[in-house]
């Protein structure tokens, strides 16, 4: 921190202050910016210092910005000025994406700067490699000089304090299991498709519009935002490092309309969850996946873009933590908690909690499933779905099917019991090479139905 008064706030401030680089002036880097500028006094009074933006990179330094831009700051297409400016104290890394912004973040920490980022996405594909470089950072910089600090609460569910709760509230606890809703531009989707009749595309450009996609929607749709913070959440709940795709990770793009009519007659709704649990002392499971959640499940109301998850532990027990999980001001709300903290000098060692040995990711889980087959109509299809069954060991519980409307195109749809997903992996397979099924069988699981 520069501990020298304030040169170019008003003449009057004998603050120390601290100066700030921010990469990135979209929907996260425009709330940063404003949160920070109309709170500066209250913020000047919680840290003793003046917060200063005095570097601001963009991609496009001509387009017209919805914040105003602080004064005194220099707006540059280029982040190297920013996190080579020794003046600049913390860099908040908030344009996203894993390569550019990989070395921004990363030469940044070797700049010895702290960095506050909204990074799920990098995070999640270099965690050692990040936790590694905080680590040699710190341990190289002179003794009494204070450590370089790495934080990034909206990482995982926007203005949700996730990250922060899990960093400190479980340190006497066990973590049993994590599930939840984790992405809300899909939550968003669902719930506009589900109860108010949108399209699929009607609602992701409202998700767009609204700043709750990401930069690549895919990652949205496909799961993968979601499975991004999993792994994240995973490392922080049990210590175990999963490469992001060995987690099983299928996103919304295959549901359909029927799938809710279906999901509605059984009593509930369709919701992308996120859940990781630990299997035994030594195994860890998760996926990420559109899953069946009951009525009178709290995740069923769970709608728009907010985000809900619940923490499983051995002391406290079944913990829910919901609230806006994507959009301007959430997101930005948790970057700038962050900036205080390390304006006000706080200090986390382990931004990633420790690492446990011996605990390994098994990429499998049980759980009953729902699996809905399209067909063309023809005699013996149930006669042949049960004897599939039968010899993939998978039990039925119940089989649903509407009144068909095209004997070229049905659907009917079997729940499972409890069953392990490569088995349904298998099974569901097999279906799809009958000449009476069409295109891809489409399944996913029933939560707390024995989930895992
Ligand atoms: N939006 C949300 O709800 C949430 C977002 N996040 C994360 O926050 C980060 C930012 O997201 P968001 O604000 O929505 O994204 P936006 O696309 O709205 O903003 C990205 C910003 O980065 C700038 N930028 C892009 N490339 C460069 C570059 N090479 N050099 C300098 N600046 C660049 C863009 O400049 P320009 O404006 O000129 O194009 C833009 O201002 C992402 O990591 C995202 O995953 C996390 C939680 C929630
Ligand atoms: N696209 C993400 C943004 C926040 O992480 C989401 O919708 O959750």
């Amino acid at each position: 921190m520069s501990d020298v008064a304030n040169p170019s706030s008003s003449s009057t401030s004998l603050h120390a202050t601290t100066t700030l680089g921010i990469v990135g002036g979209g929907t996260v880097g425009g709330g940063i910016v404003s949160i920070l500028t109309s709170n500066a006094p209250l913020f000047t009074t919680m840290t003793g210092k003046d917060l200063l933006i005095t570097r601001l990179a963009v991609r496009d330094t001509s387009k017209s910005r919805d914040f105003i831009t602080p004064e005194g700051c220099k707006v540059t297409d280029d982040f190297n000025d920013v996190i080579n400016d020794p003046s600049v104290d913390t860099i908040v890394e908030v344009m996203g994406g894993t390569t550019l912004a990989k070395d921004c973040v990363f030469r940044a920490l070797k700049n010895g700067k702290n960095v506050v980022t909204a990074n799920k996405a990098l995070i999640a594909a270099y965690l050692p490699e990040i936790e590694s470089l905080v680590k040699s950072v710190n341990e190289d910089r002179n003794e009494g000089t204070k450590p370089v600090e790495f934080r990034y609460e909206a990482a995982v569910c926007g203005g949700i304090p996730i990250i922060s709760s899990m960093q400190g509230d479980y340190v006497g606890d066990e973590v049993e299991m994590i599930s939840g809703i984790i992405n809300g531009c899909t939550n968003y989707m669902l719930t506009s498709m589900d109860r108010d009749g949108l399209s699929y595309d009607e609602s992701l450009q409202g998700a767009s519009d609204l700043g709750y996609a990401e930069a690549d929607p895919t990652l949205d749709v496909g799961g993968f935002d979601a499975r991004s913070k999993l792994k994240i959440l995973m490392r922080l709940a049990f210590g175990v490092d999963v490469p992001e795709d060995e987690i099983s990770c299928k996103g919304i793009t295959d549901l359909t309309k029927e799938d809710f009519e279906y999901a509605s007659m059984l009593g509930g709704t369709i919701k992308l969850l996120g859940v990781a649990k630990k299997l035994s002392s030594t195994e860890v499971a998760a996926f990420v996946s559109p899953a069946y959640v009951a009525n009178d499940d709290v995740l069923a109301s769970i709608s728009g873009a907010t985000n809900a998850v619940e923490v499983l532990s051995s002391n406290l027990q079944a913990t829910t933590y919901s609230g806006q999980g994507a959009g301007r001001y959430p997101t930005a709300n948790s970057c700038v908690n962050d900036i205080i903290k390390v304006c006000r000098g706080d200090v986390n060692p382990l931004p990633f909690n420790s690492k446990q040995e011996g605990v390994e990711f098994v990429n499998d889980f049980k759980s009953k499933f729902y699996i809905r087959l399209r067909y063309r109509d023809q005699n013996g299809i149930t006669a042949d779905c049960g004897r599939l069954c039968e010899e993939h060991e998978i039990g039925i519980y119940s089989i649903l099917q509407n009144p068909i409307k095209n004997r070229n195109d049905a659907a009917f749809v079997i729940t499972t019991d409890s069953v392990n997903l490569s088995k349904v992996k298998k099974f569901v397979a097999e279906v799809e090479g009958k000449s009476w099924c069409r295109g891809e069988a489409f399944f996913m699981p029933l939560l707390r139905d024995e989930a895992m």
